[in-house]
């Protein structure tokens, strides 16, 4: 079955042509009807800002999920898709995505483009206008284009468009979520979301703790964490983790890294050892360096992992 999905959007579109941005308030999935109306809100908005030198039109798209993005306001429809909430990380095609956004100045007045820039500036400060630069980038903060109910934003330069973030998620200022990536429930996130990662409900994400990526850097396996499992401060993650599991505070747990299983002996009563890998997606496991020999080691857990302090996600 085809999976589809359409909207109205607001464009912005610089002297050259090059669409910078499009912002779409209610995204639907499914088949467009037969007939179909751009919204008044929208047509009102439409202008151009001899300022800022682009001018803002009015869009409609219609895409398959399963296709790759195919131009800037399609690769913009699955971005609000996942931030809206309408569709989970990895629930709709981003194949090549980098290759579509156009790189953009994002300011205080809205998008801009890179070339020529500076006789934007000139020209807002003519008019004794300040412009504030947030960022030079091909996707913009998730909170300029979506604002989801029920989370807690600490820093919105710290989450990107695409970003799924489920009710009760609370992200606070050292925390970071990218695109197509986020969390499915209740959840605290001080440390840093890569592209691609899931975090189940319950889990907390421990102040500066990382997740390995697979964008850059040579990694391939996309990392989840289950639920009610805690990354500890400045903990790092190489592996998928099931439910229920912890990993040490400053521990960096990479996928080649070999683990000695606590408990465990083999027939001549030597400790038995395996791969951080091996062990990715179990459930109930707490990751630790023995402070006395230096070894990683992987201790089974009993029982439910962390209790988040329901207090922080009340949102
Ligand atoms: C690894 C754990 C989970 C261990 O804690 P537990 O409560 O399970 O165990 P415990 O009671 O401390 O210890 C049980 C037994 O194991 C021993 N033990 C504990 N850790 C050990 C280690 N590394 N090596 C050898 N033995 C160890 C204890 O001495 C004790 O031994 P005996 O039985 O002999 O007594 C913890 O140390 C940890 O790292 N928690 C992460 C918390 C965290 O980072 N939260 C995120 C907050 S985010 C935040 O705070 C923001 C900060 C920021 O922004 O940076
Ligand atoms: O939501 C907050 O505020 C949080 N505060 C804690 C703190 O400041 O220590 C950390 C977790 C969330
Ligand atoms: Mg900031």
């Amino acid at each position: 079955m085809t999976r589809t999905a359409h909207a109205y959007g607001l464009a912005t579109i610089d002297a050259t042509g090059t669409v910078l941005d499009t912002w779409y308030p209610s995204p639907v999935l499914g088949e467009a009807p037969d007939k179909h109306r751009a919204p008044e809100q929208l047509k009102a908005a439409e202008r151009h800002d001899d300022l800022r030198g682009v001018s803002v039109e009015v869009v409609f798209k219609a895409i398959d999920l399963d296709e790759a993005p195919a131009d800037v306001p399609d690769a913009y429809l699955r971005l609000h898709l996942l931030s809206h909430r309408l569709v989970q990380p990895h629930g709709v095609n981003l194949d090549g995505v980098f290759g579509v956004l156009t790189n953009v100045v994002w300011t205080s007045e809205g998008p801009c483009a890179v070339e020529g820039f500076e006789a934007v500036r000139a020209r807002m400060r003519a008019f004794g206008r300040h412009l504030t630069v947030f960022g030079v980038d091909k996707f913009p903060r998730m909170v300029d284009y979506v604002v989801p109910s029920g989370v807690r934003i600490a820093d919105a330069d710290r989450v990107r468009l695409g970003a799924h973030l489920a009710p009760g998620t609370t992200i606070m200022h050292e925390g970071f979520v990218n695109f197509n990536a986020g969390t499915l429930g209740v959840s605290m996130v001080e440390g840093r979301i890569s592209a691609g990662v899931v975090v189940g409900n319950g889990s907390d994400v421990g102040g500066g703790a990382s997740i390995m990526g697979t964008l850059s850097g040579g990694g391939k396996h996309v990392i989840s964490l289950g639920e009610r499992s805690l990354l500890g401060a400045n903990s790092g993650l190489g592996i998928p983790l099931g439910d229920d599991c912890i990993v040490e505070a400053g521990l960096y747990v990479t996928a080649g890294s070999k683990v000695v299983l606590v408990g465990q002996t083999d027939d001549d009563g030597n400790p038995v050892t395996a791969k951080a890998r091996d062990l990715a997606g179990q459930n109930g496991i707490l990751f630790r360096r023995n402070s006395l020999t230096g070894a990683l080691e992987a201790v089974q857990r009993q029982g439910k992992g962390i209790e988040l302090n329901a207090a922080l996600h009340t949102n």
